[in-house]
């Protein structure tokens, strides 16, 4: 049955309140407007940002809301004005927009986006600044400009990217968020140097593709760090040589390192999301040059500190956003290099679960000891 122009009813996991179980609602799906697509989720995986807004810590988090940023799936009808995009096509939504347009876009200086921002930060669309989303006419808002946790759902023509048809959307949900943010951060932040010292604090999905990342940059040593020494075993798989667990020392991990490393690493990488770690993370960069990149979202009201002296001396601190790719010129180019296996995808996928089982998904995310490896779930939306 043609769907184009009409209201879709369709599954969706809506958070109603922080923290609390997300509930498999029928939500109401208004057709796209102008400059917006609808798009029927195949697969959405799930990543620590979606719990760190659930839990309420987010300073953008609305609720109620309809979670969810990292996922594939098929074009079923776009709104006026949209050239780029046709039903059928396949896609990857994108958090960060490339409007190539805006002054960030033009700027040629960043990945970030001007154009649908504000509207994505407050949880509804640019045109009439609104929701898509409701239940019996109550609106539940987006998240991120994305909502992936819904079978069908709305966004803006600049967050949508075309991807080979071919590749399969079971795994290339994954180049939604976590994997190609730490390709990025070293390819692109960071820009990772054959023969450097490279450290990542916190070996999640993100801290293991910035090893990955690192590795085929010809990084010379790649140190991971993680309280979990469960981690190590699959890191080496991503290019780790080195293992550090900060609870088998007793002096500052940042000292650590720099003993080990004749006075500090090239690069390091902090991918947990905690203020004191991205300041080791600083330190324990070389003195004249050693620079260190924040990945992890902090929660609201946490602040960063160090000692000015230590970027007198040399050091860059600096952050990254989905890696610095811009997203619908770029994700595209990454299913491509998985296709032609440049980049790992299927490694980073633990469980396929169910829609239904969106609650248990989070659960095994939260749960390293009920994993067999501990990061991403592939909850399968269908
Ligand atoms: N900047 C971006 O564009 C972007 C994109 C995706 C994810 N993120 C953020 O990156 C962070 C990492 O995401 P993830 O999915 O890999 O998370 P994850 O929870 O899977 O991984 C974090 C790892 O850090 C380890 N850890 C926790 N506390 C530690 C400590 N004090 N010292 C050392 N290790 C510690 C944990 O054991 C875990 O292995 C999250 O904050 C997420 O929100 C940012
Ligand atoms: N809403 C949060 C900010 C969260 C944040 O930093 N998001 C990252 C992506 S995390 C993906 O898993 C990001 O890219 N930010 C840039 C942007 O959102 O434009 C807060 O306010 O603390
Ligand atoms: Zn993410
Ligand atoms: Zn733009």
């Amino acid at each position: 049955m043609a769907t184009e122009g009409q209201v879709i009813t369709c599954k969706a996991a809506v958070a109603w309140e922080p923290n609390k179980p997300l509930v498999i609602e029928d939500v109401q799906v208004a057709p796209p407007q102008a400059g917006e697509v609808r798009v029927k989720i195949l697969f959405t995986a799930l990543c620590h940002t979606d719990a760190y807004t659930w839990s309420g810590k987010d300073p953008e988090g609305l609720f109620p809301c309809i979670l969810g940023h990292e996922a594939a799936g098929i074009v079923e009808s776009v709104g006026e004005g949209v050239t780029e995009v046709q039903p059928g096509d396949h896609v990857i939504p994108c958090y960060q927009a490339e409007c190539r347009e805006c002054k960030f876009c033009k700027s040629g200086k960043t990945n970030l986006c001007g154009k649908v921002r504000l509207a994505t930060g407050v949880g509804v669309m640019l045109n009439d600044r609104k929701s898509r989303f409701s239940i019996n006419g109550k609106p539940i808002y987006h998240f991120m400009g994305t909502s992936t946790f819904s079978q069908y759902t709305v966004v803006h023509d600049v967050s949508v990217a075309k991807v080979d048809p071919l590749a399969p959307l079971d795994k290339v949900c994954l180049l939604g968020c976590g994997v190609p943010t730490g390709l990025g951060a070293v390819w692109n932040t960071a820009k990772v140097e054959p023969g450097s010292i490279v450290a990542i604090f916190g070996l999640g999905t993100v801290g293991l593709a910035v090893a990955e990342g690192a590795k085929a940059a010809g990084a010379s040593r790649i140190i991971g760090i993680d309280i979990d020494s469960k981690k190590f075993d699959t890191a080496k798989n991503f290019g780790v040589t080195e293992f550090i667990n900060p609870k088998d020392h007793e002096k500052p991990i940042q000292q650590v390192i720099v003993d080990l490393t004749d006075g500090g690493v090239d690069y390091s990488f902090e991918c947990i999301g905690n203020v004191s770690v991205m300041r080791a993370a600083l330190e324990c960069c070389h003195k004249g040059w050693g620079t260190s990149v924040i990945v992890g979202v902090a929660a609201s009201g946490q602040e960063i500190s160090t000692r000015p002296f230590q970027l007198v001396t040399g050091r860059v601190w600096k952050g990254t956003a989905f890696g610095g790719f811009k997203s619908r010129s770029q994700v595209p180019w990454l299913v491509d290099k998985y296709m032609k296996k440049e980049i790992k995808v299927d490694e980073y996928i633990t469980h396929n679960l169910t829609l239904a089982d969106i609650n248990k998904a989070f659960d095994l995310m939260h749960d390293g000891k009920q994993r067999n490896s501990d990061f991403i779930q592939n909850a399968r939306i269908s």
